[in-house]
């Protein structure tokens, strides 16, 4: 061990993911096996005694790696010298609420969690925000955040970028490790764009290895688009040990970089490329390096990908307008 402890925030620490996530990030896959860490779980008050009971696995867990466990129902303590923020918790559709008022009751958890990363946590901190509408509710913290800088904040569309890869291995009889350049565009919902235009298999064009369009169409884009809900149908709960996967992939990603010649997925902060309005958080082709997420440039961008891009990008900037009148934004 040769470093000062990094302070991992979670919130919803009580939650399915919470418990997939913790004992990953406590065992080193978050960040490297030389790194320890300091972990600071956020719960409402009614589920702190559920997070003490899962501090109480992580402490019999003997993680060599982690260095203390602190639990808090005030986010403004548990954001204090945050260097990483998993923004798991969440408020989840209830039976006959509407859209506008998921976000209004999201906009109530994060508006305050932005403020309180704004006020306490490290200079370094990076925010990846699980809990849905994720790419929205990433949007909410970020514009309470006004000394952050905006590039910290992402939300989490890695999920269904590895989801994209499953999907084409499996199709494909090949492992994932020879897939690259997919890509994950618009939003963390069934409006989401998974593409493989610019994709790469095996060394070959992914275009010219798949040649069954309807495949395409019909088949691999609705089913990672939808997956969240098949999960749902097929568990009785939304997806949770992949998620807590994808977001130790994120994270890690963020940290280490992006492999030579391949990229990832993540929901970041438009800067206007591909017509993405400039501020949305949106999910793009990204690569990382020096720990920054930066987004692919320069892709040629087809007519049956700039329909479908353009459809979930509306969509975004819809819940964007909806937070916007609720004065959450
Ligand atoms: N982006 C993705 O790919 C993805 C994938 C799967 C799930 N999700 C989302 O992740 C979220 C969490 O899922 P889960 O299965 O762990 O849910 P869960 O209901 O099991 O746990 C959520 C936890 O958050 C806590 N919580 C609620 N409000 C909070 C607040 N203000 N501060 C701190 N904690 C709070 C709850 O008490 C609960 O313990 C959901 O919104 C889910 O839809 C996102
Ligand atoms: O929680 C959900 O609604 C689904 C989740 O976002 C997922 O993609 O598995």
């Amino acid at each position: 061990m040769t470093q000062a402890p990094v302070n991992v925030t979670v919130t919803g620490a009580a939650g399915q993911i919470g418990y997939a996530l913790l004992f990953r990030i406590a065992s080193g896959q978050l960040l490297g096996p030389d790194t320890p860490v300091k972990l600071r779980l956020l719960e409402i008050p009614q589920a702190v005694k559920a997070a003490e009971g899962t501090a109480m696995e992580l402490e019999d867990g003997a993680f060599p790696l982690l260095s203390g466990i602190d639990i808090f129902d005030d986010p403004k303590q548990a954001f204090e010298g945050a260097n990483v923020a998993l923004l798991v918790g969440a408020r989840p559709r209830a039976k006959g609420m509407e859209r506008g008022d998921l976000l209004e009751a999201n906009g109530g958890i994060f508006k305050p969690q932005g403020e309180a990363i704004n006020a306490g946590a490290a200079s370094d901190i990076k925010v990846l925000v699980v809990g849905n509408p994720a790419n929205t509710n990433a949007l909410i913290a970020q514009a309470h955040a006004p000394d952050v800088p905006a590039d910290r904040f992402t939300a989490m569309t890695r999920l269904d970028h590895n989801r994209a890869l499953a999907q084409l291995s499996k199709k494909l009889g090949v492992p994932v490790t020879e897939l690259k350049k997919v890509a994950i565009w618009g939003n963390h919902s069934a409006t989401q764009y998974p593409s493989i235009a610019h994709a790469e298999v095996s060394g070959k064009a992914a275009t010219e290895v798949i040649t069954d369009q309807a495949w395409l169409t019909d088949d691999f884009i609705p089913t990672v688009a939808k997956r969240g809900a098949a999960i749902i149908e097929a568990r009785g709960l939304s997806s949770a040990a992949s998620a807590a996967s994808a977001a130790i992939d994120h994270v890690h990603t963020w940290v280490n970089g992006t492999p030579e010649g391949d990229w990832t997925s993540a929901a970041v902060v438009s800067d206007g490329s591909y017509g993405v309005p400039e501020g949305l958080i949106s999910s793009f082709p990204v690569t990382a390096a020096n720990g920054e997420y930066k987004i692919v440039q320069g892709l040629e961008i087809d007519d049956f990908s700039r329909a479908r891009i353009d459809a979930s990008v509306n969509e975004l900037a819809e819940e964007r307008d909806a937070v916007k009148k609720l004065g959450l934004i």
